[in-house]
Order: C-alpha cells, then structure tokens, then sequence
C-alpha cells in the first residue's frame, strides 16, 4: 500500500473512509458487515459451481492458491503477498470506476485497482459499475498467471502511449480490452473455456457464453477486435476466442503506432456481425438480440 501523503475523511453512501491523495484507499476490512461478508460467499460458492468446466483451469487454481474462499471477503494484505511474489504484481483499494488514464497508470504500474465496497444483496444477479466481487473474484486470479500478468503491464503502458496519440487509438484498445480481459473465452484440448473477468462474476453469462447459440464465436485477431463495437448493457454478442495467453501477449509486441493509422481508415464493426474474413468457430443465430439495428 501506498504510504499516505495527505489522508482525507471522506463521507461517503457507504460510510467514512480515509481517501488517500492517491485516489487510493485501504480496505476497511473491519468495517464490513457480516452481510457484506454473505455476499462474497453467496457469489463466490454460486460462481465456482457454474465455473466448473467452464472457466479455465488457470482461474480456477489461481483461486486457489490465493486461498480465495466463501467464508469471508479477502483481505488484500493477505493476498498481496502472494501476489507479489508471483508476478510482482499488487492490489490497491479505491472508491470505484477511475479516470482511464488514472486506471491505466494503475495496471502500467503492476497494481490492480480493486473497488473496496460490495453491492447489496439485491444487487446479487447485475450491478452496472465494477464492485469488489467483480474485481477480486474476476479480475484477480490471472494476475498470478506470468503471460497474462506480462499481458496487464503491457496493456497499461501501451493504453497511456495510446492516450498520448488520439481518442480514437485509445477506443481501438479499449476494445481489445473488453473483448479479452473482461468477456475473453480461450481454446483448450477439452473445448472453449472462459477466462473473461466480466463473464467470471455472472452465473447467466458464464452459461450463455459457451453454450448458447445466439452470439458469434470467432478466433482472436487484434485488428479485427479493435475494430470491434461492444454493448455494455447485454450478454455480449460476440465472443473472441484465443489460443492461449501467450498468443495474446505476442500479439500486442509490436509498436501499435501504425496499426492505429491504419484502423483509422477503416470503419467499426458491429458487435454482431461476422465478416468474411473472420475465424468463425460459431455464427451465432442473434436470437435475443434487441432489434436496434445501428448497435
Ligand atoms: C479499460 C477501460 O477504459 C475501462 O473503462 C476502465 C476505466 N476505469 C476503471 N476503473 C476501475 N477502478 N476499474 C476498471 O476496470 C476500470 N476500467
Ligand atoms: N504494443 C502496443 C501496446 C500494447 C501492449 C499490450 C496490449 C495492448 C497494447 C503499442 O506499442 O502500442
Ligand atoms: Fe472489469
């Protein structure tokens, strides 16, 4: 953890917290509820039994020995020192969704901003902003797995680089983040697997992901994802599917600066369509799909 500069008490909806001038602040571990603490549980034995079989074995034993379990919120001062000495990579609380460039200087750093509050047991099945649950439970895990850890860095340093060349460069790698980090699926010998952080904290989506027919299926192409819409607000209408971590990692090695130029030229896609060039592992049936047709 930071060592404080300047601590501010701050009143917030959920209490009094020292913010730090950072934007970074401690868990209140103490100041969760035995509510708070049902939550976690409740999400966390829910979600490891539709995750079985369907997220991908390295999510699944990074879990593990991070010694996550449903018998209380973690804390971050015992999981940071796993985490260290895994990839170097530490957990710092903060109050909630972060300004981007504040958020990439995080990850180009090695620290995962984890929000430090949990929804509300009416809030179990969808919450719309980023909550502990979905940060530590989702995001976590494979920040102990060395490609994808390597992978975080390198997409915290390359989205500043992207910040500092146009608004647009910055919208391409966004998506690539929301197509990977957050709803990624990953090939194995035993078929799809799931290894996207967004998908991870929802039970619907971790069944509709590999086992529904409406959304698209298609194999990993950086340009393609970049050029690719996403919706926010509905299961995703296309999954992109990688080979392996280290296929992803590769990928994103090169200077970006000339992809950028050459995305610029080229229109978005939307997130429900397939192109002909596309890897197609699944067309999807759109069954379900709002019928709005500009999205
Ligand atoms: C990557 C993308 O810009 C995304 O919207 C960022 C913005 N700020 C964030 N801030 C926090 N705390 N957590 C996040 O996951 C994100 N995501
Ligand atoms: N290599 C990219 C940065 C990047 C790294 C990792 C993921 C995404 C982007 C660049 O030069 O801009
Ligand atoms: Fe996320």
């Amino acid at each position: 953890m930071n060592t404080p500069r300047r601590v501010e008490h701050q009143q917030t909806d959920r209490g009094t917290i020292p913010v730090y001038a950072t934007g970074v602040v401690e868990q209140p571990w103490d100041d969760y509820t035995s509510v708070d603490h049902h939550v976690w549980g409740e999400l966390f034995a829910r979600q490891r039994e539709v995750l079985a079989g369907r997220a991908c074995q390295e999510f699944l034993d990074s879990q593990n020995v991070l010694q996550m379990t449903a018998d209380a919120i973690p804390k971050f001062s015992e999981l940071n020192p796993i985490l260290r000495e895994a990839t170097g990579w530490e957990l710092v609380g903060v109050e909630g969704l972060l300004p981007e460039y504040t958020f990439f200087e995080h990850l180009a750093n090695r620290r995962f901003p984890v929000t430090w509050w949990i929804r509300k047991p009416e809030q179990i099945d969808y919450i719309s902003e980023p909550d502990l649950f979905h940060d530590l439970f989702g995001h976590v895990p494979l920040l102990m797995n060395p490609i994808f850890a390597d992978y975080m860095e390198a997409y915290g340093r390359g989205a500043l680089k992207a910040h500092g060349i146009s608004e647009e460069a910055l919208l391409n790698l966004t998506r690539l983040y929301w197509y990977t980090v957050e709803f990624g699926l990953i090939r194995t010998a035993a078929g799809l697997r799931i290894y996207g952080a967004g998908i991870v904290s929802s039970k619907g989506e971790s069944i509709y992901c590999l086992e529904s027919d409406a959304p698209n299926r298609i194999g990993f192409d950086l340009e393609r994802i970049m050029r690719a819409q996403y919706r926010i607000d509905t299961y995703q209408q296309t999954y992109f599917v990688i080979d392996s971590f280290e296929q992803l990692f590769e990928a994103t090695l090169p200077d970006f600066t000339p992809i950028y130029a050459r995305l610029a030229n080229q229109p978005s896609i939307r997130a429900r369509d397939v192109l002909d060039s596309d890897d197609v592992i699944h067309r999807g049936t759109r069954e379900g799909f709002a019928t709005d047709e500009d999205a």
